[in-house]
């Protein structure tokens, strides 16, 4: 599945919407047993969720909003395909979710880009499933760090601290994401699946228990003016960038 949403593939709620009619869609083909996940834009994997969908909008749409990045991680964490994420740009904060969120990450090794969920750098935190997804890839202590600081990690950076699981040259990562596909393929699938579901249940049950709470949550930290005056200036601050 290539990420095809000029210019830096930002997660906006049809982005969501369309990503999780796909994933159903592959999810019901018995031929199909696993996916990689690209992107067709140069440079970037995803910017992370679109910020715009956060700022300045009705509390109707946040909560709109945040069910569909909800269902995006429900489905892609419970997949029963085998999920693997070719890296192939930077990948901030919701797009960092989206590699974690797979079975195996592998990155371009370029040292430009970069990965790691620096919410805090926003001013906004990340919530507990983002962070229980990251503690699972890469333990307690280096999650406590990287998130404290907001960390965006070069790619050899996240090589060594687990985020991703190799590094390959750009023009490597096709090849080398097919044979690790083949590589998980090979397992009998009933085994593989439960393993999964054995590994991520605790996970998964905590965010379905909480679903309606966690809407709430957001919905009640995006809407102060505080955090929307962050948001803004972040905003502005990518824009000048530019000029
Ligand atoms: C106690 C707490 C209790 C409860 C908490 C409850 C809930 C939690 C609450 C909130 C959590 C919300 C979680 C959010 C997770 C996220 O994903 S936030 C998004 C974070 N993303 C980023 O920080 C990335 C920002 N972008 C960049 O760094 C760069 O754009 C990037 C490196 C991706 C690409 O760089 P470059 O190629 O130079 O492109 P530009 O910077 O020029 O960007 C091109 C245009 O795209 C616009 N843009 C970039 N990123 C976004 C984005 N994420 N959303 C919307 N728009 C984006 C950028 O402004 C440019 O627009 P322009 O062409 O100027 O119009």
């Amino acid at each position: 599945m290539k990420f095809k949403s000029p210019p830096v593939n930002s997660l906006s709620l049809d982005f969501l919407t369309e990503f999780c009619i796909s994933l159903e869609k592959l999810e019901n083909d018995r031929a199909c047993r696993g996916v990689i996940l690209t992107s067709a834009v140069p440079k970037i994997f995803s910017s992370g969720l679109d910020i715009t969908e956060m700022c300045g909008k009705s509390t109707e749409h946040y909560a709109e909003f945040w069910r569909a990045v909800q269902e995006m991680w429900l489905r892609l964490y419970s997949s029963n395909m085998v999920t693997v994420a070719a890296v192939n740009g930077s990948s901030p904060a919701g797009g960092c979710l989206i590699a974690l969120t797979c079975d195996y990450r592998i990155m371009a090794e370029n040292p430009k880009f970069s990965i790691g969920l620096n919410e805090a750098q926003l001013g906004i935190v990340a919530p507990f499933w983002f962070k229980d997804t990251f503690v699972n890839v890469v333990g307690h202590r280096v999650a406590e760090r990287s998130l404290q600081l907001g960390s965006l990690h070069s790619a050899p950076e996240a090589h060594r601290i687990g985020l991703v699981d190799e590094l390959v040259p750009e023009e490597k990562l096709k090849d080398r994401a097919t044979a690790v596909m083949q590589q998980w393929l090979a397992l009998p699938d009933h085994a593989r699946q439960l393993t999964k579901t054995m590994m991520r249940k605790a996970v998964l049950d905590r965010l379905v228990a909480h679903r309606e709470e966690d809407v709430q949550n957001f919905i009640s930290f995006i809407s102060k003016e505080s955090i929307q005056k962050s948001l803004r200036m972040y905003m502005e601050m990518l824009k000048k960038k530019k000029s």
